[in-house]
């Protein structure tokens, strides 16, 4: 039988990997962070000095690339890039990247192949519009823009860097116009995602929340 899909979009910072994270383990599932791929082409793309806005090139990159996702561990090549990924020159381009046709064409692949027996929570953008459209739960995670830079910027002192909020909130809302706004795959809630504003809500109750859903699923009930 196949196992439990589970899908969580949303915009950045919403929380969308960190209660993925949660979920696949209270769970014994899989998780794709399928940010994480974008971010992996976009990082190589940078390190191969090529033109960023040339497609056929960044997608001869994506079909290429071997990308092996061992959270928290992300690799690339064989390469070690968990937090090379995250460095702010490559979330400066990675929408960029991933507006590319070709590029989502050759990443959703690789993440429909991950999926194809179940037992995954994948988290992104257009998991349950686009990647696992028949997935058994469905979550569109929400928070409002100034909760999401606030975290983003408490997270970023954590890690030991110095972090700008006006930065943030400029960043995060350019990111989300062009997630938003691209021809493929937009970012937007499924049909029959729960909706999750995730504002004022601890990290605790919003994986209890989708955890919930997830054993009502499986006990066959709405
Ligand atoms: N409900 C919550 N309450 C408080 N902080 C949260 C909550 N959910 C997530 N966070 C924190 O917010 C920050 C952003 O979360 P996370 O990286 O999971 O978001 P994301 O949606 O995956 O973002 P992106 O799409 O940009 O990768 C992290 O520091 C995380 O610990
Ligand atoms: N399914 C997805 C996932 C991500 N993207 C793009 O990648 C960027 C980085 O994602 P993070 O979750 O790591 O912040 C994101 O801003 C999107 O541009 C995507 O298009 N589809």
């Amino acid at each position: 039988m196949k196992r439990l899909t589970v899908a969580i979009d949303g915009p950045a910072g919403a929380g969308k990997s960190t209660v993925a994270r949660r979920v696949a383990e209270e769970l014994g599932l899989l998780y794709v962070d399928t940010g994480a791929m974008y971010r992996a082409i976009t990082w190589k793309a940078l390190q191969s000095e090529i033109d960023l806005s040339d497609e056929q090139v960044v997608a001869a990159i994506a079909r290429e690339a071997e990308i092996v996702l061992d959270p928290p561990e992300v690799l690339v090549d064989g390469v070690r890039v968990t937090e090379a990924i995250r460095s702010p020159e490559v979330t400066d381009h990675v929408s960029m990247v991933a507006g590319m046709a070709e590029v989502r064409r050759v990443l959703v692949e690789k993440q429909r192949q991950m999926a194809k027996d179940g037992g995954v929570v994948m988290d992104g953008r257009d998991i349950g519009t686009h990647v696992m459209p028949d997935a058994d739960v469905k979550v569109f995670l929400t928070a409002s823009i100034e909760e999401r830079v606030r975290r983003r910027h408490l997270e970023m002192i954590r890690r030991g860097y110095a972090s700008d909020p006006d930065r943030l909130y400029q960043e995060i809302k350019r990111r989300d116009e062009m997630d938003e706004n691209r021809s493929h795959s937009p970012l937007k809630p499924a049909a029959d995602a729960v909706m999750l504003d995730t504002t004022g809500r601890s990290i605790d109750e919003v994986v209890s929340m989708i955890l919930d859903l997830c054993r009502t699923k499986v006990s066959g009930g709405e």
